[in-house]
């Protein structure tokens, strides 16, 4: 998000536990709920997360979703299948056990595929995330080929009419009309989220998002990890913090 609402580096407060009585708890995955690795398949979910989770949603009459740049598929493969899911940053939804709402994949990210492919040829490290409607161009292993990978996705961006979506050591490509906050206002609209207050849990840039809705909506956003611009009232300083935040939860201590 460029964005003039950012403020600067802040010094940001850990949330209080009692924003989690009555919330509509939004999750991100990848370095929220699990560390980053060095590489997408490299993450690992665990059964305690799993059942923390399932704890806190059953806590929170079921106000509990997951809002991930990972596919709805990949995240029902990572195990959270029981949970609301919003992925691919809010282009698909999906409840528990039910089909998935999400555009089809264009023709033109099958392009971008492949030029994301011809780039990755014989560069040891570059890697090419297949998504189920979206591709992602990975420099996690080879840092020295970030800014032509930059230039790239934003050359297909402009020809292919496609949204360019940054992360961490990643460019992805995908359908614009949708991101992180509008899927949470999308949730915030329909049970079981309606009615909570909006709060929002995330470490990415995609995350900003999320964390703008969720204060407009008159919740809040957290930040994970190092400190940085953003829309986040509050931080936690890293994954296994977030999990200890969540227990507090679950236990209903304040
Ligand atoms: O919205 P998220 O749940 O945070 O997903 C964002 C992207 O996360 C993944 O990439 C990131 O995590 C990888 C594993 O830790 C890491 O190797 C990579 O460098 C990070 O960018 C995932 O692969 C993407 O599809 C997600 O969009």
């Amino acid at each position: 998000m460029s964005d003039s609402r950012l403020s600067p580096v802040p010094d940001l407060p850990p949330p209080p536990p009692r924003l989690l009585t009555g919330a509509a708890l939004f999750l991100d995955f990848d370095g929220t709920l699990a560390p980053i690795a060095d590489t997408p398949d490299g993450v690992e979910v665990d059964d305690d997360l799993l059942a923390l989770l399932g704890r806190l949603r059953d806590r929170l009459d079921g106000r509990l979703a997951i809002v991930s740049g990972r596919s709805v598929a990949t995240l029902r493969d990572f195990g959270f299948g029981q949970f609301l899911l919003a992925g691919t940053h809010g282009l698909e939804l999906a409840e528990p056990g039910r089909p998935i709402e999400a555009p089809a994949r264009l023709p033109a990210i099958n392009e971008a595929e492949a030029a994301f492919q011809t780039f990755a040829s014989g560069k040891p490290g570059v890697l090419v995330e297949r998504k189920t409607i979206s591709v992602g161009l990975h420099f996690r292993g080879a840092p020295q080929w970030g800014r032509q990978a930059g230039d790239l996705a934003a050359g297909l961006a402009d020809r292919l009419d496609l949204a360019l979506q940054p992360g961490k050591m990643l460019y992805e490509l995908r359908p614009g009309g949708a991101d992180k906050g509008s899927a949470v206002r999308a949730l915030m609209r329909r049970a079981p989220m309606a009615g909570g207050t909006p709060l929002f849990i995330g470490d990415d840039v995609t995350d900003e998002e999320g964390f703008a809705v969720a204060r407009d909506l008159g919740g809040a956003g957290i930040l994970v990890g190092v400190p940085r611009a953003t829309l986040a009232a509050f931080s936690l300083e890293q994954v296994a913090a977030v999990r200890h935040y969540l227990a507090q939860g679950v236990a209903g201590t304040d």
